[in-house]
């Protein structure tokens, strides 16, 4: 039975709550109820910037992880997805908040962002691709996850300023990538995961988690 349920659900089950206090911190609650700072989305944007370039190298790592021609293809759409849409589109989008690529390019990573971005590709350099994929995992789904909630609640309406990015990541766009993240993460671990390996991987997991926590918290310490 346990074996039958999907490994991101059992990876939450067990970092609950890393992952609780990830998807429901106080600067997403702010983008919900349109009450964050701007100064602390501005903050965040220009780091989340320089956090997808790293983001695209993690992907490009999961290229070279490959076992078959099938997962280095996967693994290839998901650095072009970031190269070659989600960049263009973040560059859009901050342009809206009058940030320029040229500021974005000027700024250096804060500690957050270098922390998060080098634990990432540290856990793929030295593990396999199942090891980056759950890494990844709380960046790509659990945005999935608190965009779809703040949406369900109301969030994107009218007078909210952050209607956009909230929009955004509930797109059926960025879900159908979320739900085949998922998926993948299944895939990869195939049916012989043994519990060892589930508690190695759930720390990974847990410690992701914290650090889009303190990703969140780089933001709101930026707040007047
Ligand atoms: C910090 C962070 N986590 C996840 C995503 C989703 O791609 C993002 N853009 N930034």
């Amino acid at each position: 039975m346990t074996s039958r349920q999907p490994l991101f659900d059992r990876l939450v089950a067990l970092s609950a709550s890393d992952w609780d206090a990830y998807t429901h911190h106080p600067f997403v609650e702010a983008m919900g109820t349109g009450t964050l700072p701007q100064a602390a989305f501005r903050h965040y944007l220009v780091q989340d910037y320089l956090f997808l370039i790293q983001f695209a190298r993690a992907y490009a790592l999961a290229v070279y992880k490959a076992r078959s021609l099938e997962e280095m293809r996967s693994g290839l759409r998901g650095l072009s997805a970031i190269l070659d849409k989600e960049m263009d589109l973040h560059v859009d989008y901050c342009a809206g908040w009058g940030i320029s690529r040229a500021e974005m390019e000027a700024s250096e990573e804060d500690m957050p962002t270098v922390a998060y971005t080098r634990f990432v590709i540290d856990a793929g350099l030295a593990g396999d691709l199942l090891d980056l994929h759950v890494a990844l995992a709380p960046c790509v789904i659990g945005y999935a996850v608190i965009a779809r909630r703040l949406a369900e609640a109301g969030g994107v309406r009218d007078g909210n300023p952050y209607s956009l990015w909230i929009a955004e990541y509930a797109s059926a766009a960025y879900q159908d990538l979320a739900a085949s993240a998922v998926e993948s993460l299944d895939r990869l671990a195939g049916d012989d995961l043994s519990d060892g390996r589930l508690v190695r991987l759930a720390k990974l997991f847990g410690q992701a988690c914290r650090l889009e926590a303190a990703f969140w918290q780089m933001g709101l310490d930026k707040a007047p």
